[in-house]
């Protein structure tokens, strides 16, 4: 590494300690009151038996209504039944259907949720429809008519009630999805090799856990209001001793003796604001914590070139094996409102061979990106490969039937031996995760390597890259790094697993100028010590002669020419490309012409 490509050193916060979630909440007042009161009504229901010996059901004539003594400490009902023990034993079914309830709901709502909000497509519209059309029921009439049908089972009402709560997750699952799915970090994350279950698991229900956690204590609150709600009613189990039904007994006999409806409500109303107030404890050290990873240590794990994808498919023609990156008759299509269809690259063809930088260079809009997504497969779903095929060291990854890159070969090539350096560094990384987790985790799933292996890794590929503390960049979250560190960073992740061919989407223009020069260095250096291949897609001229070997210009999504940079340089054949050359060079003979003038003045 050059001294040129050490960036000066920008002042990091400290790096933050690993606190656990429940170590957070336990600090949080209002939270570990909330847990206190759950944690006592639920131990004391289920320590019924041994707290009060009285039987809940036993009732004593001579003592109805009676006030709080030192047989009965709350008191006793209109039939003689000691208070303490039915609130007791009520808390017990309480919690238990409550728990029925979410537990329903969770899992009716957030699988469906994930796949719907991540996938799209058939599934999504299915499964939106079912959530729309049970929103529409009103819960207590079915609650009512299942009562009826089914008779007076509290498991039955509260699995069903949470069969009707299950929209409620989904929806909230789904929209939160959508709302990353589309992110570049989850872009970034399926291009460094993670699989979509672990994209998923990770980066997305990441994102939604905390709204899942709070969702998830308001319903069991929820839950056990309706319940008590139904039994208040006299709808529930008579034999059983309920909240609801002590509810609703204090009611009538609140002239008589008001304290007996003071206890059920007084229990009902603790427990249902408790959790939504832990709820919300428990979402604030979620988002406040540093998720760890788990990975116990493995050993390195090198992937085999017989996995599917990484060996040469038969039946690519010779002339497509002779390259690193052969792209042939390229052409993307999107559909357009009115039926047609918009074409956003047209025949392109070019290819890149080991250890060469080629650069796609073009106006906005000339189709240098979606060219670079079709070779790493990343185009939106509504995108079509209409014609050609693209062949990576001899794999086909689009063939010229198949119009659409085939995801078996891609995905094992990905993040190992195709890498992606986008053009936005703060938008490509995940703002929930550290920088070390975020480099880390790639090198435990696809290299294999145990945790402690791929932070030492981790931390050498950022000094590699000119990162000045490594240890303090690898333990801060990316809003603590600057543009240039994260650019860095994403070099770093890129680079990780020596891939053979770069991809990179303008990677200096979201950077200052002078931080431009640092990243364009590091690039020119990585590529030379590592022998890469690299596409580079640019609207830039000077970067293209500073580069690159070889150059594709585009416009209005074809390719206008191509040749050797030097060429295209000192003598290019096009008009475009000549105004695109004035307008980028602005006079400025680029370093490649001057070094090739003095070398042929010398020769
Ligand atoms: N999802 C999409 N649906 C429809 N058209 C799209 C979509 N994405 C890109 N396009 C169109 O494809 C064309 C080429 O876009 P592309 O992003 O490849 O341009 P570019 O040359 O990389 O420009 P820039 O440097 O501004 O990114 C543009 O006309 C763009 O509007």
């Amino acid at each position: 590494m050059t001294e040129a490509t050490i960036a000066s050193p920008v002042s990091l916060p400290a790096p933050r300690s690993r606190t656990r979630i429940v170590r957070r909440v336990l600090r949080d007042p209002v939270g570990i009151t909330a847990l206190a009161i759950l944690i006592v009504a639920i131990s004391a229901s289920y320590l019924a038996g041994f707290i009060t010996p009285i039987d809940p059901n036993a009732t004593d004539l001579s003592s109805v209504l009676a006030g709080p003594s030192g047989a009965h400490p709350l008191g006793t009902d209109s039939a003689g039944r000691d208070v303490l023990a039915r609130l007791l034993w009520g808390g017990q079914s309480t919690f238990a259907a409550a728990a029925l309830a979410t537990v329903v709901a969770l899992a009716a709502g957030v699988p469906s949720g994930l796949i719907a909000g991540y996938y799209g497509g058939w599934f999504d519209a299915g499964t939106s429809w079912i959530t729309n059309m049970l929103m529409s029921l009103p819960a207590v009439v079915v609650l009512l008519a299942a009562r009826a049908a089914l008779g007076p089972s509290v498991w039955i009402s509260m699995a069903l009630f949470g069969v009707l709560l299950g929209p409620s997750f989904f929806r909230l699952v789904r929209t939160s999805v959508i709302s990353v799915r589309g992110e570049l970090y989850v872009d970034a994350a399926r291009v460094s090799g993670l699989s979509d279950a672990r994209i998923i698991s990770r980066h997305v229900l990441y994102v939604v856990r905390a709204p899942i956690v709070i969702q998830a204590a308001i319903i069991a609150g929820i839950a056990i209001g309706i319940q008590a709600g139904l039994e208040f009613l006299g709808l529930g189990d008579s034999s059983a001793p309920t909240w609801g039904m002590m509810l609703n007994e204090g009611f009538r006999n609140v002239l008589l003796s008001p304290l007996f409806l003071l206890w059920p409500a007084l229990a009902i109303t603790l427990v249902t604001a408790a959790f939504a107030v832990l709820g919300n404890s428990l979402r604030d050290a979620l988002e406040d914590d540093e998720i760890t990873p788990r990975t116990k240590g493995r050993a390195i794990k090198h992937i085999p070139h017989s996995e599917a994808g990484l060996v040469p498919t038969g039946s690519v023609a010779a002339a497509d094996t002779d390259h690193l990156l052969v792209v042939r008759d390229l052409s993307v299509e999107y559909p357009r409102a009115d039926g047609t269809t918009k074409r956003v690259v047209d025949g392109v063809s070019f290819h890149v061979d080991r250890g060469e930088v080629v650069g796609i260079v073009g106006e906005s809009g000339s189709g240098k990106t979606q060219t670079a997504f079709s070779v790493l497969g990343l185009l939106p779903e509504t995108a079509s490969i209409a014609e050609g095929h693209i062949v990576f060291d001899g794999i086909e990854l689009v063939s010229r039937t198949s119009g659409a890159v085939s995801r078996s070969r891609m995905d094992p090539l990905r993040g190992t031996r195709i890498a992606y350096v986008p053009q936005e560094p703060m938008s490509n990384l995940d703002p929930a995760f550290t920088v070390g987790y975020q480099l880390s985790r790639p090198l435990v799933k696809r290299l294999g390597l145990s945790r402690a292996a791929a932070k030492k890794r981790a931390l050498e590929l950022l000094a590699t890259v000119g990162i000045p503390d490594p240890g303090r960049t690898y333990a801060a979250y990316p809003h603590e790094i600057s543009g240039g560190m994260a650019q860095r960073v994403l070099i770093a992740g890129a680079v990780s697993c020596e891939p053979d061919l770069l991809i990179a989407d303008e990677p200096t223009t979201a950077l200052d100028v002078t931080v431009q020069a640092e990243v364009l260095e590091l690039l020119r250096t990585l590529q030379s010590e590592l022998r890469m291949g690299v596409l580079m897609v640019t609207h830039n001229f000077g970067v293209v002669a500073d580069l690159c070997d070889r150059v594709v210009v585009m416009r209005d999504s074809r390719i206008v020419e191509s040749g050797d940079v030097v060429t295209i340089l000192s003598r290019p054949s096009e008009d475009y490309t000549r105004t695109l050359l004035a307008s980028t060079l602005e006079g400025k003979t680029p370093r490649t012409l001057l070094l090739s003038d003095s070398a042929g003045e010398t020769a």
